[in-house]
Order: C-alpha cells, then structure tokens, then sequence
C-alpha cells in the first residue's frame, strides 16, 4: 500500500526548535495539504519529506522505506515552488526530459509527449519558459516532475503566482492530473480556500506543530478548538448554558443537539465555566418576519449576497442574507442546531 509516515518528527535550526514532535499520516492517491500562518513551519517540513533539512529526531516512511538514510536524488519525490524553477534556456520539451537522463532518447521522446499531452501543452514544446503564461510554466513544472514518476510530489506554494481568475481551474485541473497518475501530494499554501479546493486531506499547523488533521469539511465544521474555526473562517462566539445534557438556552433561544452535548475537542463540559457556541454565518438565518431579537448594526455589499453585523443582546454575529436592509433595522435571527461546536 502506498503512503507517507512521519513519526514523532522534530526538526532544529541552530538552537531553535521548528519542527516538534509531529506526526502525520497519508494513503494512497491523497493530496495532503500543510496550512497555517507565516513562519509556522510549513516550508521545513516540505524540506524534511524532500531530505534538504537534516531531523533531529523522528523519521520518515515513504511507500515503507524509511527515508533517514535515503540521499535526497533517491528519495523518488519531486519539487514544485511557486517560482517553477524552470530552466530559462531550455525548451519546454527539455525542461520535461531534464530529469529522463538516464533513459534512452526514444523512450524519453514519448514521455515527453505523453507529459505534455497530460498538461496540455503539446503544441508548446519548442516554446522557451519567457513565452509561456504563469499557469502555462507551472503545468510544465508539473510535468518535469511526473516525468520522473515519483512516489510523492511536493508542491510549494504552487498557485500563489496564478492569477486569480485561472487559479481554481488550473487547481482542478492539478488534482485531475494527480490522481490519474495516482500520485500523492502534500502542498504548501496560506490559502484556505486553495486548501478546500484541492486538498484530500488538510493538516493545520501552528508553531510547528499539527494542530487539527482530517478532511478539510471535517476541519472546518468540526474545528476542535477556536484556533481552528478562526483559521478556516468567520464565526462568532454566542454565550450560552446548558439547560438539560442535549439542550442549550442562549440569546437566540435553544440549540438542541442531537445527542449528549460536549466540548468540540469531545471533552466534557465543564459547567462551572463560561460557555460558548460556534456560530458561522451560514449558520444562521434571519428573517424579517416574527419577533425581533436583533438589530442590524453593519453591513456589506459581496454581490452574490449581504453580509450583516446584528446586536443580539451584548453579542455581534454576523449572517448573511439577500434582502437589501437598513442599518438599525430590527430582525429575527435564528440558528440552524446541527452543527453544534462549543467552547469555554
Ligand atoms: N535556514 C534557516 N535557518 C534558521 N531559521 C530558519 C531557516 N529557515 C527557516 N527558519 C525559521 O523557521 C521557522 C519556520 O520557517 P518556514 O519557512 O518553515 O515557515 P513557513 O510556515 O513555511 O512560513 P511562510 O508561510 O512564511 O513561508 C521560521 O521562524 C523561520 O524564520
């Protein structure tokens, strides 16, 4: 079975520990994406998996070879930074075969074509990287690197010099290309919503540690502490208590769950504490019919909708809604109660 194991991993600079005691798993086809805030650690990882940073402690399993020993051109991993690295003065068939050496010319020929068929730049190859598009390069890049079949793909930052409007696309079009070719990836980005787009699985970092890993929905509907709802999106905190083990009372009313309620984190509640519950925009609806429990205090224009700020008692939450409402308007908010995360 193919996958990528790393045990108990710690990596040091100098006297400075960046890396520590961080443990990460993937499987098969998996595209794992490393997220968190600049300096976090993100690219020392990367750097660990590729061999360019020696461990302190720890190792790392690729497809069950323990990498410790492996020099980094036998690693079976390929590269990718946001920069391309492409070689300016070779074609782009060139820069596809520049990892080929060791292959006959013939068989090297028909990789290149059968690579640059996979991206779609057949009718490109004799083109030189300056009279290529950025998104155009970054599919050579890709293409240089599955040349040399690799076990894993690393992937730096790998859109954050896209523009915008062909990013996603081009992001589909990756994990397309990726999972054809059954090869794993784990990428590096600031980007939550590259993150969602084109992660299998996303691991959360803050100060060089994993914080929260899973599926991205998982992460995001079920962050298992503020850190992480905050880091995926906006939300705000509603104070609220229990009123039975299944039932909250708070501003807007009550929340029932659908079984015994705990912390996000699935420890017990703690009654004595202070008690909050997420609530993401989309999580709420407000109505303009029924009692007022609220007062629009802000609002935004986002085109496809609004975003609004409401006083509801001593809290803001925010909400969105496609009604066109005036600032101190009186609302009715209600919350949706199935997806319950609480906090002290
Ligand atoms: N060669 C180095 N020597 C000493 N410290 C380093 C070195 N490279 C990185 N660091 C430090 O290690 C920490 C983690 O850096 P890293 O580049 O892994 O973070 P990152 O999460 O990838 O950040 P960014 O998102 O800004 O690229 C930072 O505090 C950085 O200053």
């Amino acid at each position: 079975m193919k996958s990528l194991q790393i045990n108990h991993l710690q990596v040091c600079y100098a006297q400075q520990t960046i890396l520590q005691d961080l443990n990460l798993q993937i499987q098969d086809d998996d595209i794992l994406c490393l997220l968190g805030a600049s300096g976090c650690g993100k690219t020392t990882l990367l750097k660990a998996i590729a061999g360019l940073v020696p461990l302190t402690q720890g190792t790392i399993v690729l497809n069950q070879r323990d990498l410790s020993q492996v020099p980094v051109e036998q690693r079976k991993i390929g590269m990718i930074f946001q920069d391309y690295a492409l070689f300016p003065h070779l074609t782009v068939a060139q820069n596809i075969a520049f990892g080929l050496g060791k292959t006959p010319k013939t068989a090297q020929a028909e990789i290149v074509a059968e690579m640059a068929a996979l991206v779609q730049l057949s009718a490109f190859l004799q083109r030189y990287p300056h009279e290529l598009s950025g998104g155009q390069q970054q599919r050579v890049a890709i293409a240089r690197s599955l040349a040399c079949k690799p076990d894993l793909l690393l992937l730096d930052e790998p859109f954050s010099n896209i523009d915008s409007q062909v990013r996603y696309q081009l992001i589909e079009e990756m994990k397309g290309i990726l999972k054809q070719q059954q090869v794993s990836a784990v990428f590096v980005t600031h980007s939550k919503e590259e993150a969602f787009v084109f992660a299998d699985k996303l691991a959360l970092m803050e100060q060089g540690k994993i914080v929260q890993f899973g599926e991205p929905v998982e992460l995001y509907q079920r962050p298992h502490s503020r850190f992480v709802a905050d880091f995926l999106g906006s939300g705000s905190y509603l104070p609220c208590r229990l009123s039975d083990p299944q039932t909250l009372e708070s501003e807007l009313g009550q929340l029932r769950g659908q079984s015994v309620l705990t912390l996000a984190n699935g420890q017990p509640i703690d009654r004595l504490k202070p008690l909050f519950c997420l609530l993401r925009p989309q999580m709420l609806q407000l109505s303009i019919t029924g009692k007022p429990n609220a007062t629009i205090i802000g609002r935004h224009f986002l085109g496809h909708t609004f975003e609004y700020q409401l006083k509801v008692g001593e809290q803001q939450l925010s909400v969105y809604a496609q009604d066109n409402l005036a600032i101190g308007r009186q609302v009715r908010l209600a919350a949706q109660s199935d997806l319950i995360n609480l906090f002290h």
